[in-house]
């Protein structure tokens, strides 16, 4: 093939690729894939003095599509040159204090502070144009909301979600098909939502890495000075060393050992000249600016064979392919298994049992396929599910294939509605993880919702278990008699009947006066008839109690608890997961019973002191040096006014 026809498939590869990653959080092919086409056109590009237009090479980012307000940047917001080379990152560095942090791999946001206050916070978007999602960044878990600087403050940093709560969160997203697929992904979709009410459940943090603009303070042209005084407001600001030609090994030492243990998604390091007038000297090119410098890691690659396709069955139904392969080293640790994510990626590989293919660690961490040299073919999708023996089919939703269980009954699903039961907002059972859940079940202890409330039958069964002992028995023991105080509308909602969610239930319950009579022989007619509920909504709800095997478990299960009344509080709960302590005097509220009844009835929780745990501070006097705003700043814990609060729940 010709030079230039190449280089325009690759372009327009590229491009669907990039339209998808940036503007729909969608991913068509894997960084790796990504990054290796784009070499290919740069290579070309070179080789052939010729670029085209439209190029990736010199286009920074995509525009989003969906309905949030758009805005131009100040200053547009550029990509990073990138090497894998360490010598071409020392050479870039020479005998410069530099300034070498994590290379974040999140969602970019610029934020604006005007008079001690969050004003603006704007996506990095195309680079030029960027979405509006300032009530979103109110509710990040770590963003102060108001800081001592009154001057205009403009600072860029990373949203992102921990690899923890990326893996928390997904399992609570009933629907597959709309689960992510990483943490990059996951922030992304939870940082551009119209309402911040899931952004703040998502847990998502910030980390500041660059001021763009302080007014009235002096930085002595130092980057350094600029990150401290960052933390110093409040912010937490990207890990960071400082470095120069001579130092870097030290440095890339400590990184390279970090990043296998981070819990924090990150995709290499940056390195910046920390002399700032320097730094804007060297100007940018139209992609990069000069003064920066991205070091990737190189993928240590190694070739090994397939010799099996493990097909995992989930909770959801869906049946994951994962490759197992002959053990090989990469990074330091034996690697044998790697997900193949689902049938699209085995069929774009060709992956067949005997392939020779080549392995390696994506960001040092998650193995991944990253070739296969004989490409035999894919063979061998099972029919049969491996969980229960039931049917599968293949379903295929935007162009990706997957495989899932058609079984209604699998007990890979079971698995499933038994963690929505004792999850949180259904009846909040602690300690019950869904490990702990997955060994009961195999045991045979766990049938129906009724039996866990009847575990101390098999204590002994349980003390004996691997990983359990008599403590963690007594824990979970007690755990489970908290639980049974609970209130009808959470155990409707841990039925997993489709359609109710906790509000929903909540209607219905609140609208039938907490009458079970009433509720399960309820009709559509009389269903829809309420607020908030749908004919679509009321109609799922009364096919499932048509179902006897339902009745009868919901039957079994009521003598084992002791039904409260509802909750006052009215639609959704904005506080959800939130713990706040209150200090100081009030205006808004009469007093602080008053304010705490308003928190819980919202979800949240209210204690006396401020720990780790503490989601926010209280107090009218933000900047007052009590010794619980000092705890708070001390931990990073955002101080509110009333009146931030307010504006949280509005
Ligand atoms: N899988 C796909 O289909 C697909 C498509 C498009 C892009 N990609 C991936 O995206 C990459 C290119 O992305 P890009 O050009 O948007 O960004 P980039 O990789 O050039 O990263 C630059 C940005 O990183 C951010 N950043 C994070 N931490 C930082 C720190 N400590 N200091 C300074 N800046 C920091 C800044 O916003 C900066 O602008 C490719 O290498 C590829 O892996 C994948
Ligand atoms: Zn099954």
């Amino acid at each position: 093939m010709d030079d230039a026809k190449r280089m325009k498939e690759l372009v327009d590869k590229l491009n669907e690729a990039a339209r998808a990653y940036y503007a729909e959080d969608r991913e068509l092919m894997s960084n790796y894939e990504y990054d290796k086409l784009y070499d290919e056109l740069e290579e070309l590009e070179q080789k052939t003095g010729m670029v085209l237009a439209n190029s990736p090479t010199v286009n920074v980012g995509f525009e989003a599509v969906d309905e949030l307000p758009k805005e131009v940047h100040e200053s547009p917001m550029l990509s990073l040159d990138k090497t894998k080379d360490l010598e071409a990152l020392r050479s870039f560095i020479g005998d410069r204090k530099t300034l070498l942090s994590w290379k974040m791999d999140g969602l970019t946001i610029v934020l604006t502070y005007r008079d001690g206050r969050l004003d603006k916070a704007v996506t990095r978007g195309n680079g030029i144009v960027g979405e509006v999602v300032t009530n979103n960044a109110r509710v990040f878990a770590n963003l102060p909301l108001q800081i001592p600087c009154r001057g205009e403050l403009i600072l860029r940093g990373e949203a992102f979600i921990t690899y923890s709560d990326f893996e928390k969160i997904n399992e609570e997203i009933e629907d597959v098909d709309a689960r992510y697929k990483n943490p990059r992904n996951l922030c992304s979709g939870s940082v551009r939502q119209l309402n911040n009410e899931i952004t703040a459940r998502r847990r998502v943090h910030f980390w500041a890495f660059a001021l763009v603009k302080a007014e009235g303070v002096d930085f002595h042209n130092s980057r350094q000075e600029q990150m401290d005084w960052l933390s110093s407001q409040g912010f937490e600001t990207v890990e960071y060393r400082v470095v120069d030609g001579k130092s870097l090994d030290e440095a890339m030492e400590y990184f390279s050992a970090k990043i296998a243990v981070n819990d924090f998604p990150s995709d290499g390091l940056v390195a910046i000249y920390d002399d700032i007038a320097y730094g804007d000297s060297l100007g940018t090119t139209a992609k990069f600016p000069r003064n920066a410098y991205a070091f990737k890691w190189a993928d240590e690659k190694k070739k090994t064979r397939l010799l099996e396709i493990e097909w995992s069955p989930s909770r959801t139904g869906l049946i994951n392919p994962i490759a197992i392969f002959e053990p090989v080293e990469l990074e330091g640790t034996t690697v044998s298994r790697a997900s193949v994510h689902n049938i699209s990626i085995m069929k774009e590989l060709e992956l067949g049992i005997g392939d020779e293919i080549e392995v390696y660690k994506a960001n040092m961490i998650i193995p991944q396929i990253a070739e296969n040299e004989t490409r035999s073919g894919v063979k061998g999708i099972p029919d049969n599910c491996p969980a229960c023996g039931e049917n599968t089919q293949i379903s295929d939703t935007n162009g990706v294939e997957t495989l899932i269980c058609t079984n209604p009954g699998c007990p890979a699903k079971a698995m499933k509605a038994f963690t929505l039961f004792v999850s949180r907002d259904a009846m909040n059972i602690d300690g019950m993880s869904e490990a702990t859940l997955e060994k009961f079940m195999a045991h045979g202890l766990v049938h129906d919702y009724a039996d866990i409330f009847e575990l101390d039958r098999h204590r002994e069964t349980i003390v004996a278990m691997d990983g359990f002992g008599e403590k963690s028995y007594e824990k979970l023991w007690q755990g489970i008699q908290k639980a049974r105080d609970t209130t009808l509308s959470r155990v409707i909602y841990g039925m997993g009947i489709p359609n109710i969610g906790l509000a929903n239930a909540k209607l219905i319950c609140r609208a039938f006066d907490g009458d079970l009579d009433q509720i399960r022989n309820a009709t559509v007619e009389e269903l829809s008839a309420i607020d908030g509920i749908g004919g679509v909504i009321g109609a799922s709800f009364t096919d499932w109690w048509k179902k006897e095997r339902h009745g009868e478990m919901f039957d079994r299960l009521l003598p084992h608890l002791n039904i409260q009344e509802e909750s006052k509080g009215e639609g959704p709960q904005k506080l959800q997961g939130m713990t706040f302590v209150i200090t100081g005097s009030l205006s808004h509220f009469p007093n602080r019973n008053a304010l705490k009844d308003r928190i819980e009835e919202q979800g949240g929780k209210v204690t006396g002191s401020v720990t780790s745990k503490t989601t926010y501070l209280i107090n009218n006097d933000t900047a007052s040096n009590s010794s619980k705003n000092k705890k708070a700043r001390e931990l990073e814990i955002p101080i509110l006014s009333e009146e931030d609060f307010m504006k949280m729940l509005e």
